[in-house]
């Protein structure tokens, strides 16, 4: 498990970013004295940990749990700023303005609000007067608003507010100075969240969890937290404000249009509470990959987005001074990001030598690699990163599946790009959109104004990057202060202004670890979308997913006599370990990959698993293999019944007639009742009279030992009961299904096939079950076969995949090492390192798990054990349990 988290210490004030790896379940205290050295190094462990304002307790916060997931922000000295315990009953949200996304808290009282850092509620905006406006939350709930003789006035829906207080009503719009303001109240929040039972980092903790610091600070003032932070602006509005409107005061509907694209603020709450809005849009939904810019400067009409649709235009540029178009990118960028799953839309950054400015984007759940990238996050802070990113974005797709139209991705576009890759992102931003690949491109220009008028500044962006030249539209800012923009179509003509939406990096900074924990519903893991999920390891050691690190006779006793089914333990997945329940299956289960993918690896791991869960007396496993001898390594194993190599014509067809033969045995044994584990393995059971001799069903073993003759392999493992669970587990099945000409077995397989269909047909009802390893994946199934789910494994790093369930559940799955020889404690000790966000575009460092080139492998540890664990001398001798 890994996940990425902020420390804050003495004297740290931006705080170190650290990637923390250790086991599921590992306590905050494994590695507290390791992130004090990292803030600090040689400095003391710490006395306390804070969460937001909340002290951790080391020994019972867990790694990967809720707070201490990815995205979390922990201080080493000081109780950091945090929303209370108490149910706020309205908030202030910063609807539009230089100080947009802002969000308030008001608890009750007069709450003051002006550009002084002494008011309630400061805001940066140039035409608000140092204390501007006052609103009142009366105790029965009212708002009112009163104007504090400020000098561009105070405005409620067009209408002038004096120092007499007038009713704010709900979905009103106070306009001061450049800002747009609006009230939430608690009856109008969304009353549950969409994603998760846990609150994401930001959102209100759960104080019953057991936080067990001192008592939260009495509020300084009746606003006690800023959700959103404002971003530095300076300057005078382009327009004045607007005129009073002298109207009946009626109560304005938001319109439709409005409620259709959220703005700054509405989305940083989404974010903080996982509203139900999160990620609703998706292709084919109404406004997907739709863009809202700004809003439209008609102040008595609400504020009217002006939005661009990315499928209509293609690619996008957005030019203007620099830190105005920045505002303006992350306001996309963080649009996009809310409205959209990962699974929807992919983010990429191509920005050489600007990882501080865009790094936020890598707490986003978009920028993981999903499609096989060979990158920690999808980045190009350099030119060899850009390279890797633009390549994968033309070569690589999905696997089975080609480029999905279901899912998008939106490339930014900012900064010098070598002359190659300029070309190569010029064609890009004209053919990416017809496979779902749009820019996002920034060109750094003076607004335009009437000194720098449309055509020349544009022209003058054009001619510096081929890639901005080939966008479809431009929003260009515009306005002495590059406050508003324009939309310039293809056609060149520029729409009206608007204000621009734009947003602070510490905003968005906190809007994005908001959402660095989450992940969806029925992707990515069992149950999905709840913080807690952590990235895939690189590799992962069977043993240590099946807590049996240190496997002995008397844990795998224990194992045997509890389990129960047939669940498979597939490897590591972004929430704990990937199971499959192979005995509710009545179909295969395929695992499926290129060449060297891990298909061989994940049938020993799944052999191993299966082993783990029950012994010998419950289970049999037959190894058959089409190719090669990879399986022999679980041969060793005390459930192997019979292992068969495609090498050898006369031993296949022998296995093939004993599993016709035992499929047979069963179905007189179960006397046309279906195999039902809960009423014992058979003991007692006896065949339909004179089909076959009560001595040969109980045999421990079968198999005809005349001289001379090919020994028939036996169908059940030693000491099996009469009616053991009974899996086939069938390596490279490509090579059966059609033998390659001249291999030894060719003649052979055939009979082969037809006791594997006969298994398939007759086995679910028997108890016989089938795991098959096939070749690449394929669109359609290869086999033509019928499969309850298949493992595709992409094969970088080898054993990495995906579980898909034929109900479309999908899970990242990193499957289980078993024939390495690797060090007990690789795997265990918990790390801590320093993030450094430049290099997380670098194919990660494969830190290939010091596997020893001597002693035992992990299978012949399981096997030894099971061994003894089955041996009769050693459970005499074995201490009850
Ligand atoms: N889960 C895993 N973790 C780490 N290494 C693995 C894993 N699975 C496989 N490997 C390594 O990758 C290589 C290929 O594995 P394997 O032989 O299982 O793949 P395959 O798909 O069966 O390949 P082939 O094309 O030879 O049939 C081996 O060196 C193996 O040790």
């Amino acid at each position: 498990m890994q996940i990425r988290v902020t420390v804050l210490g003495p004297g740290v004030a931006d705080g170190v970013d650290v990637t923390v790896t250790a086991p599921a379940g590992t306590p905050l205290s494994a590695v507290v004295g390791s992130l004090a050295s990292v803030v600090t190094p040689g400095g003391s462990t710490p006395g306390a940990v804070y969460c937001e304002d909340r002290r951790l307790d080391p020994a019972l916060s867990q790694l990967g749990q809720p707070p201490l997931v990815d995205g979390a922000v922990l201080s080493l000295h000081r109780p950091l700023e945090g929303p209370g315990a108490e149910p706020v009953p309205a908030r202030l949200l910063v609807a539009s303005g230089p100080d947009a996304g802002g969000v308030h808290l008001l608890r009750g009282g007069t709450a003051t609000i002006g550009r002084s850092a002494d008011t309630d509620i400061p805001l940066d905006d140039p035409d608000v007067s140092r204390l501007h406006c006052a609103l009142t939350l009366s105790p029965d709930g009212t708002i009112t608003v009163a104007d504090l003789g400020s000098t561009n006035g105070t405005w409620l829906d067009g209408r002038p507010v004096r120092e007499h207080p007038v009713a704010l009503p709900s979905g009103g719009i106070l306009r001061l100075g450049e800002s747009a303001l609006r009230v939430l109240t608690a009856a109008e929040r969304p009353a549950a969240p969409a994603l998760g039972g846990q609150p994401a980092p930001g959102a209100a903790p759960d104080r019953r969890g057991g936080a067990s610091g001192p008592p939260p600070e009495p509020p300084p003032t009746r606003v006690q937290r800023r959700v959103g932070w404002g971003r530095r602006a300076s300057g005078r509005p382009e327009e004045a404000p607007p005129e009073p409107v002298a109207a009946e005061r009626v109560p304005r509907v938001a319109p439709a249009e409005e409620s259709r694209w959220p703005d700054l603020a509405a989305l940083l709450l989404l974010a903080v509470e996982s509203g139900p809005r999160l990620w609703e849009r998706r292709a084919g939904s109404r406004d997907a990959y739709g863009i809202r810019l700004g809003t439209a400067q008609s102040p008595a009409d609400g504020l009217p987005p002006v939005t661009v649709s990315l499928p209509a235009v293609g690619s996008l540029g957005l030019a203007g001074p620099r830190e105005r178009i920045a505002g303006l990118a992350r306001a996309v960028l963080a649009q996009l990001a809310a409205l959209h799953p990962p699974s929807a839309l992919e983010l990429v950054v191509l920005a050489p030598g600007r990882a501080a400015e865009w790094s936020w984007l890598g707490w986003l759940p978009h920028t993981r690699p999903a499609r096989g990238q060979d990158c920690r996050l999808l980045l190009g802070f350099d030119e060899e990163q850009v390279a890797a990113r633009l390549r994968e974005l033309t070569e690589i797709e999905a696997p089975g599946e080609g480029r999905s139209p279901a899912r998008r991705s939106v490339v930014l576009v900012d900064g010098g790009l070598s002359p190659a890759a300029a070309q190569r992102l010029a064609r890009l931003a004209v053919e990416g959109p017809a496979t779902g690949v749009h820019l996002l491109c920034l060109a750094e220009t003076p607004p335009a104004t009437p000194s720098s008028p449309v055509a020349e500044t544009l022209g003058a962006a054009r001619s510096a990057s081929p890639a901005f030249a080939a966008c479809g539209s431009v929003g260009l800012l515009s306005g002495a202060m590059a406050t508003a923009v324009r939309l310039v179509g293809p056609d060149g003509r520029p729409g009206p202004a608007a204000s621009a939406d734009a947003v602070s990096p510490a905003w968005v900074e906190r809007f994005a670890r908001a959402l660095a924990p989450l992940r969806e519903e029925g992707v990515g893991g069992a149950g999905g979308a709840q913080p807690g999920t952590a990235p895939l390891p690189e590799s992962c050691r069977l043993l240590d997913v099946l807590e049996l690190s240190r496997v002995t006779p008397a844990s795998l006793r224990r194992r045997w006599a509890g389990g129960t089914g047939l669940p498979l333990v597939l490897g590591a997945g972004e929430r704990g370990p990937v199971s499959f329940g192979l005995g509710g299956s009545r179909v295969p289960l395929l695992v499926e990959g290129g060449p060297r993918s891990g298909r061989t690896e994940t049938l020993n791991a799944l052999a191993a698993s299966l082993a783990a869960t029950l012994g010998p007396r419950e289970l049999s496993l037959l190894l058959v293999e089409g190719e090669g001898e990879g399986l022999a390594a679980s041969a060793e194993l005390p459930q192997v019944a019979s292992h068969v190599g495609a090498t050898d014509p006369v031993r296949i067809r022998a296995f093939a007639q004993a599993l016709r033969g035992e499929l047979k045995r069963r179905a007189l044994l179960l006397g046309g009742t279906s195999f039902d584990p809960r009423r014992g393995f058979g003991e007692g059971l006896t065949p339909a009279a004179g089909e076959l001799g009560e001595g040969r069903v109980v045999a421990p073993r079968s198999g005809g030992e005349a001289a001379g003759q090919e020994p028939e392999p036996p169908m059940r493992a030693r000491g099996s009961a009469p009616l053991p669970w009974l899996v086939v587990l069938v390596d490279d099945l490509p090579a059966l299904v059609s033998p390659p000409l001249g291999a030894p077995g060719r003649q052979a397989a055939g009979s082969m096939m037809r006791a594997l269909d006969a298994v398939r047909r007759e086995g679910p009802a028997l108890g016989v079950r089938l795991v098959l390893a096939g070749g690449p994946p394929a669109g359609e199934d290869p086999l033509r076969l019928a499969v309850a789910a298949r493992l595709v494994l992409t094969g970088a790093p080898p054993g990495r995949g995906e579980l898909r369930t034929v109900d479309g559940g999908r899970a990242p799955t990193q499957a289980g090492r078993i024939t390495g020889r690797i060090p007990r404690t690789a795997t265990l000790r918990p790390t801590v390192t320093r993030l450094d966000w430049a290099r997380l575009g670098d194919p990660p460092a494969r830190r290939p798990v010091r596997e020893l080139g001597n002693g035992p492998t992990d299978i012949a540890l399981l096997a030894s054990a099971a061994a003894r664990a089955a041996s009769p001398k050693e459970s005499a001798s074995a201490t009850p349990v």
